[in-house]
């Protein structure tokens, strides 16, 4: 398999303490990946592993097919990053440093004036792009940082907490950049990030480390049935009496019946069954028990949820 990120037994030690241990994954060409974990798990310093910024103590890193130590420059070429601590002349303005980095990695100046004037108008860049980066806000050097790193039109871009310091509306803008890379320009990306939400919305698999060691890798969908692997549906209905409560209890599918409330005559029961196929058929048992259905509500686990429930069970 030909995948964009490979990782075989990595571990990077400072001093005596590693700060990661171990690491095995595989990420395919194509995947957006949220790399989450609490304060000092090591995801910078695995960031810093894979783009080349740091030596490991231990393991192999291989990054579209390349060893990285020993094509470090090739794998370079063909990577974009963005860290949290701005790689930008302060002094210059927002064009120059593009066309400074743009020069570095030897684009042609036609190509890098194209660039510049497509980045411009997708992040309304007119107003600032000339003027020195140290007169610009958080914001608005995230998103030069960013146009840097796409110059070279990289095949996967490291993005450490993309979305922090920017208003709700570059935000915004920045999320749907990020998820244009990946679909139609079919960019891996390696997203670093504390923000559950963001990382809700774009990835397609969720990497979790803590005490730089992995805890798990999966989609959202995996990591959910893991977790929970009955179907919880809230179910609001009418005319609920005990017995009739006995004979749900005898259907196998069915793990478990709670009543959580009772609003104005209305009964709330969270009932979990063994598989989603089966909602219809609790649907139609309750109504010919008798019972009149106001609502049915499947539960539906956010990507927070996950992230304490894992978390939890490391403690
Ligand atoms: N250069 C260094 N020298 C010594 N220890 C380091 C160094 N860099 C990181 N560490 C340690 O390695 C561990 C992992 O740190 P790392 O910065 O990778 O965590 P992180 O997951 O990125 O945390 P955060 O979410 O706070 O940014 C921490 O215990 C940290 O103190």
């Amino acid at each position: 398999m030909d995948y964009a990120i490979e990782v075989q037994g990595l571990s990077k030690k400072f001093a005596e303490k590693y700060a990661v241990k171990d690491l095995n994954f595989q990420i395919q060409r194509g995947e957006i990946v949220a790399f989450l974990g609490p304060n000092g798990a090591g995801k910078t310093t695995t960031v810093r592993l894979l783009n080349g910024v740091l030596r490991p103590t231990a393991g192999t890193i291989k990054i579209l097919g390349y060893e990285l130590n020993r094509d470090v420059i090739k794998i370079q070429s063909r990577t974009g990053v963005v860290t949290e601590t701005f790689t930008l002349y302060e002094r210059l303005t927002g064009r120059y440093n593009l066309k400074f980095y743009g020069n570095l990695y030897g684009l042609k100046t036609d190509v890098i004036n194209h660039k510049i004037s497509a980045m411009i108008s997708f992040f309304n860049f007119e107003d600032y792009i000339d003027r020195p980066v140290e007169t610009y806000s958080t914001g608005m050097k995230k998103k030069l940082s960013l146009a840097r790193a796409l110059l070279h039109d990289p095949e996967i871009l490291f993005l450490d907490e993309p979305t922090t310091g920017l208003d709700p509306e570059a935000s915004r803008t920045v999320i749907k950049y990020i998820a244009k890379l990946n679909q139609e320009e079919k960019k891996t990306i390696f997203l670093c990030t504390h923000n559950l939400e963001v990382a809700e919305i774009l990835a397609t698999r969720i990497m979790l480390i803590d005490k730089g060691q992995l805890i798990t890798i999966g989609t959202p969908d995996e990591l959910k049935k893991k977790l929970w692997p009955d179907v919880q549906v809230d179910i609001e209905c009418k005319m609920w009496g005990n017995e009739k409560k006995e004979k749900i209890y005898e259907i196998d599918w069915i793990t478990d019946i709670k009543d959580i409330g009772n609003k104005e005559g209305v009964t709330k029961l969270s009932i979990n069954v063994a598989e989603r196929k089966y909602i219809p058929d609790l649907v139609e048992i309750l109504i010919q028990q008798g019972c009149r259905i106001f609502s049915v509500v499947e539960k539906e686990h956010s990507l927070e949820e996950i992230y304490f429930k894992l978390r939890e069970g490391k403690k």
